[in-house]
């Protein structure tokens, strides 16, 4: 970064007293700063970012970008200091808008998708789908930046200094496209107000979260932010209105006067799921668009993956590709790494899915959307994660009570917490299951008990390849042990 230099205003920022200072770098961390670096002295959830404003000085911090609180926390620093100050009211937007100037470029066709289930998903098909028609493209999220451009990333949405940073080299690398997730912390936190978007979607709204939004008002705002505050009047919002808040976030997208295309069971959305019939690997899908049928074959297991693949239809049509050619590319479309992943297949013939569901909505729908393609009992395998919304706990043990047959509860990513507590909130709303804290033990047993006819689902962890306890990483891959417990079961590798 260091090689280039910009003005403030190049950036878009405004220093008090008007000074100006030529800006070799930005950074969030004042681990990160070097000599000519505008600092961004952010509030966060454990500590004002200011509380570092002295150490970024020490190394050389060119600009100091915060809000009034941490102007004043750092005021007696700052004072003694030649670096310019920029005192915004949100802080972390103009960071995101100077992340963009600074990086200067991003694909030229850019999406995003919000909602509590599904953004993964859908931004892999959009990107799959603009592939098939013969474009560059990226998606960017739980599973790190994919497609014609590649690197891991730690966030679904990366800060907005490394999102910009990887679309800069995206685009330079040639990539034209690009579908991003949204999440609720992302968008809470401005990361993603300084992309470009050409449409933007939602997918669902159900319990995930509360820990870091407190209500469920403030997750839906949150949400909602991305129609309301960062994507464009002239684009394309894509709202599926089978979810009760997709009717508030299409009066929303109204009245910014964005183009509203609206996908569902309903025969009154641009975009209609009219029909679906289901077999042992797919589904196929009789689609409405704009009244006029296309009949694709879905390679993809569950019902719901139809209305994903609707969203990311809708997105790539929002963002100018011909409705014709979008169905023509649905075909193609295989499936994300650890949804609804056919992961292993007993000799007796049941078969073992690995699937991400971690809030009581998707554990709900993945066990539902299974039933139409098994003829025997569902078991299901699954945890809850430490340090997460706790009180989602017994809605999921509930859901998974009500839609599988038989349960094994274990461990999903303790973290810092006892695991046997999870288990235990867990199991208030299903005393009676089998309760195996190991998980790899739990598969082997799940994967035991599995009769011909039998399906079972391992949920929670999907493309993850680490279980984390305390501090440590311990590597877990579900697909792998459910590969390895049929292997040792019916004796072949
Ligand atoms: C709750 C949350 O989202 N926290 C994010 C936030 O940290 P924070 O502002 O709360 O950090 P803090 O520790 O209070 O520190 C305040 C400020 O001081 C700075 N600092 C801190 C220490 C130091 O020595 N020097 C320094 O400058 C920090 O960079 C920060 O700007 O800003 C940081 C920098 O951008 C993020 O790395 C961090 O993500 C944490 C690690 C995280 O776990 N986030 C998760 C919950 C998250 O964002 N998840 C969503 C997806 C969830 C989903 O849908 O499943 C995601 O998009 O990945
Ligand atoms: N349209 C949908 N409706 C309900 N549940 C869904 C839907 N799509 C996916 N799911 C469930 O949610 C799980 C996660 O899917 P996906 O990774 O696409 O969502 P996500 O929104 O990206 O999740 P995260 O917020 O954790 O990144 C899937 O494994 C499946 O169980
Ligand atoms: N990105 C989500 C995924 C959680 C998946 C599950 N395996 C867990 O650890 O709870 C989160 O961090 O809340
Ligand atoms: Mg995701």
């Amino acid at each position: 970064m260091a090689e280039r230099e910009a003005t403030l205003a190049e950036l878009g920022l405004t220093a008090r007293g008007g000074r100006e200072a030529r800006i070799t770098g930005l950074a969030v961390d004042s681990r990160a700063v070097r000599p000519g670096f505008l600092f961004a002295a952010l509030p966060g959830s454990r500590v004002h970012g200011a509380a570092y404003i002295p150490t970024a000085l020490a190394q050389g911090a060119a600009a100091v970008l915060t809000d009034a609180e941490g102007a004043a926390q750092a005021a007696a620093a700052l004072a003694d200091s030649p670096a310019a100050l920029i005192v915004a009211c949100d802080p972390r937007q103009a960071l995101s808008c100077a992340a963009s100037l600074w990086f200067a470029q991003q694909p030229a066709t850019m999406v995003a998708v919000t909602g509590t289930n599904g953004k993964t998903s859908v931004a892999t098909f959009a990107r799959q789908i603009w592939v098939a028609l013969g474009h560059a493209a990226i998606n960017i999220g739980t599973t790190g930046i994919e497609g014609a451009w590649a690197a891991p990333s730690s966030h679904t949405t990366p800060d907005p200094i490394t999102l910009h940073s990887m679309l800069a080299q995206a685009a330079r690398a040639g990539v034209t496209h690009a579908a991003m997730e949204a999440s609720s912390h992302g968008l809470d936190q401005r990361r993603l107000d300084g992309v470009r978007l050409k449409a933007a979607g939602f997918t669902n709204f159900t319990q995930d979260h509360l820990d870091y939004h407190g209500t469920f008002e403030a997750y839906f705002a949150a949400k909602a932010g991305l129609f309301d505050r960062v994507l464009p009047p002239d684009a394309a919002a894509v709202i599926n209105m089978n979810d009760p808040k997709g009717a508030d976030l299409r009066a929303l997208a109204s009245a910014k006067g964005q183009r509203i295309i609206t996908v569902g069971h309903d025969a009154g959305n641009d975009l209609c799921i009219a029909g679906q019939r289901f077999d042992a690997t797919g589904q196929e899908v009789r689609y409405l668009w704009q009244g006029a049928p296309h009949l694709v074959r879905l390679n993809l297991v569950g019902g719901f993956q139809a209305e994903n693949v609707a969203l990311a239809a809708g997105l790539a049509i929002g963002a100018g590709e011909a409705p014709g050619d979008v169905f023509r590319a649905l075909p193609q479309l295989s499936g994300v790494r650890g949804r609804m992943q056919l992961a292993a297949t007993r000799a007796n013939g049941a078969a073992v899915y690995v699937d991400y569901a971690h809030t009581p909505d998707a554990i709900a729908t993945a066990l539902k959307a299974l039933r139409p393609h098994v003829m025997g009992r569902i078991l299901i395998v699954f945890g809850a994660g430490g340090d997460r919304d706790r009180s989602k706990r017994p809605l999921m043990g509930a859901a998974a009570r009500d839609h599988a047959d038989v349960l094994f509860v274990t461990d999903d990513n303790p973290r810092s917490e006892d695991p046997a507590a999870i288990r235990a909130e867990i199991m208030q709303a299903c005393p009676e299951v089998n309760e195996v804290g190991d998980r790899a033990e739990a598969i082997l047993r799940g994967v035991d008990a599995l009769l011909p006819g039998d399906a079972l689902l391992i949920a929670g962890k999907g493309h993850e390849t680490g279980q984390v306890i305390k501090g440590d990483i311990f590597p877990f891959d579900d697909v792998e042990q459910a590969s390895i417990a049929v292997a040792a079961l019916d004796g072949v590798i």
